[in-house]
């Protein structure tokens, strides 16, 4: 039953990823045909519209139309490295017009935090019109894709309620068990096969977290049906959200593509019969059940905050797409960041082991005050290389004026993440990788994003009535990790045919909709024979 739904999904991807290139050669051929470079005429708050549609011109050889109104963004090296060098030039806030829709992208914090949050009441509505919402949604349901209205504020505070840090704090042994185990098979992939791409594992861990405090289940490796069920279910999810995804909401116009193509019915049947059945039976086997999980949680909570089958279906692959992909994102890019900086990795053993050799053990997250290194590091990867490149897209529900700048009722407010993090006014010497930085503002990270704006340490996790309500979660599992993988292992360069140590590009990465994942590589994660855990 699995399996073959497992195919299904599998089936499902293929043709929509079929779908979506023809959509893509049909809109470059017509929009090519009628010289549709006119499209997304570029302005800029600071200066003349020719100077930003010159220089897009410059960095696109041969316009294929909307095809690179997203993907504009992600032809540097990193998905916003374009934008972020615009920016640097343009200002912290710049406009562009994406057909009929006009986006701001705002690279300075302190800006963002004026627009996002001292504004928040009128600027955290979601801007999906489309397939996420009549689809995905069901017209409303749900947290992530939904406008800011009164059902989200419900779901999203039974949300809060399921993801609080002391009902996480429950599972933490779920969590111990997930640690340990991903930093074992890295280990005995590298005693294996020499050297692996840790991209499955990580995604397997960290499902395997969000999937047994959701639902009560387990995935055993990257080759269980239902880690790839679940999987075609989160890299479509991901794709599908990204800020570039709905041509026919920069253009109506190309709706007929979307019909020719027979996009639109392709989503439809992938939610009829992929998500919603695996939801279906994934909240139906969890609630019989004798397990402790957070669907008991909600279903608890239905009446109070009048939640339909419907919205638990939505809610819950909202939490395990969520939950699934940032985490394991974040600490691939750990991973290859790590790998260049040996000395960094010396000193955070260094840390790891002196708790160890004091306590005899690892330590717990409440004691995560005496690896004040191994916090810097964190947060100084997570600065460094952005999970996701724009955030998730934010509206406006109401004409503002921000410092002088006028943002009319229905702009698109994008978080130029990669541009935030690498603000030179915020971040002195932003292109170094220094986690010293951080030594100074080590409080967690939760507790950082919801306090004031001087005291934020990065701005992954987004903003205000939005912002992510998974930190404490994510927080605790990349912990875990972090402390184990230090104890246990050192992570060092693929070794290429000669025998000799090749470098991970750090700036080598792959636009996946919402998040940014390195390109492929291959890594090795020695065992220590010093180490200090028997
Ligand atoms: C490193 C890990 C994570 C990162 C970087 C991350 C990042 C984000 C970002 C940028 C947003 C959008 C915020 C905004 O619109 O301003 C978001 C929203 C959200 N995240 Fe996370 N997230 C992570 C982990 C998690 C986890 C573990 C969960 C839950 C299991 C989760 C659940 C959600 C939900 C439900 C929303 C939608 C909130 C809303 O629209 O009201 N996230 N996250």
């Amino acid at each position: 039953m699995r399996l073959s739904s497992s195919f299904l999904s599998f089936e499902h991807q293929q043709e929509m990823n079929k779908t979506s290139d023809k959509q893509i050669a049909l809109a470059a051929a017509v929009l090519a045909a009628t010289c549709t470079g006119v499209y997304y005429a570029l302005s800029s708050m600071n200066k003349t519209k020719n100077d930003l549609i010159a220089k897009v011109y410059k960095d696109v050889p041969s316009p294929k139309g909307l095809y690179y109104a997203g993907h504009l963004f992600s032809l540097g090296e990193l998905p916003g490295h374009k934008v972020t060098e615009w920016q640097k030039e343009l200002g912290p806030i710049i406009k562009l017009k994406m057909g009929i829709q006009t986006w701001f992208m705002i690279a300075d914090p302190q800006l963002a935090h004026e627009i996002f949050v001292t504004r928040g009441l009128t600027t955290s509505d979601r801007p999906y019109h489309t397939y996420i919402s009549d689809f995905y949604s069901y017209g409303g349901k749900g947290v992530v894709f939904t406008k800011a209205d009164k059902r989200w504020k419900r779901t999203r505070t039974a949300a809060l309620s399921v993801l609080a840090p002391q009902r996480v704090n429950e599972f933490t042994d779920v969590l111990l068990y997930e640690a340990d185990s991903l930093v074992d098979q890295l280990i005995g992939r590298t005693n294996s096969d020499g050297q692996l791409n840790p991209i499955t594992t990580l995604q397997a861990a960290s499902l395997n977290v969000i999937l047994t405090t959701a639902v009560g289940q387990r995935v055993k490796s990257a080759d269980d049906p239902l880690f790839i069920e679940i999987m075609a279910f989160v890299n479509q999810g991901m794709k599908m959200g990204g800020a570039e995804a709905d041509l026919s909401g920069f253009l109506p116009i190309l709706t007929f593509i979307d019909v020719l193509t027979g996009k639109k019915n392709m989503f439809r049947k992938f939610i009829d019969n992929v998500r919603d059945p695996l939801f279906t039976r994934l909240i139906k086997e969890a609630t019989e059940g004798e397990q402790d999980c957070l669907i008991k949680s909600f279903v608890a909570l239905q009446e109070e905050y009048e939640l339909d089958h419907q919205d638990l279906i939505v809610v819950m692959s909202d939490l395990i797409a969520a939950g699934a992909d940032t985490i394991s994102v974040s600490l691939s890019w750990m991973f290859v960041i790590l790998s260049n900086f040996p000395d960094v990795q010396k000193k955070l053993r260094a840390e790891v082991d002196a708790f160890v050799n004091a306590h005899g053990r690892l330590p717990t997250f409440e004691e995560r005050d005496q690896l004040p290194y191994a916090i810097a590091v964190q947060k100084e990867c997570m600065r460094y290389r952005p999970t996701t490149p724009f955030g998730i897209p934010h509206m406006a529900t109401e004409d503002i004026t921000v410092r002088d700048h006028f943002i009319p009722k229905g702009s698109v407010l994008i978080s130029n993440m990669l541009g935030m993090h690498m603000n030179p006014d915020v971040y002195p010497d932003p292109e170094t990788f220094n986690p010293d930085r951080f030594l100074a503002n080590t409080r967690t990270m939760s507790a950082a994003a919801n306090g004031n704006i001087s005291q934020r340490d990065h701005y992954n996790f987004g903003w205000g009535r939005r912002i992510c309500p998974g930190i404490h979660l994510a927080e605790v599992e990349m912990f875990h990790v972090f402390a184990r993988l230090f104890a246990k292992c050192v992570i060092a360069p693929p070794l290429g045919a000669d025998g000799k140590e090749r470098p991970i590009d750090i700036n080598a990465a792959q636009n996946a909709g919402i998040v940014t994942l390195p390109a492929p590589y291959q890594v090795r994660f020695i065992p220590r024979t010093d180490s200090p855990l028997k």
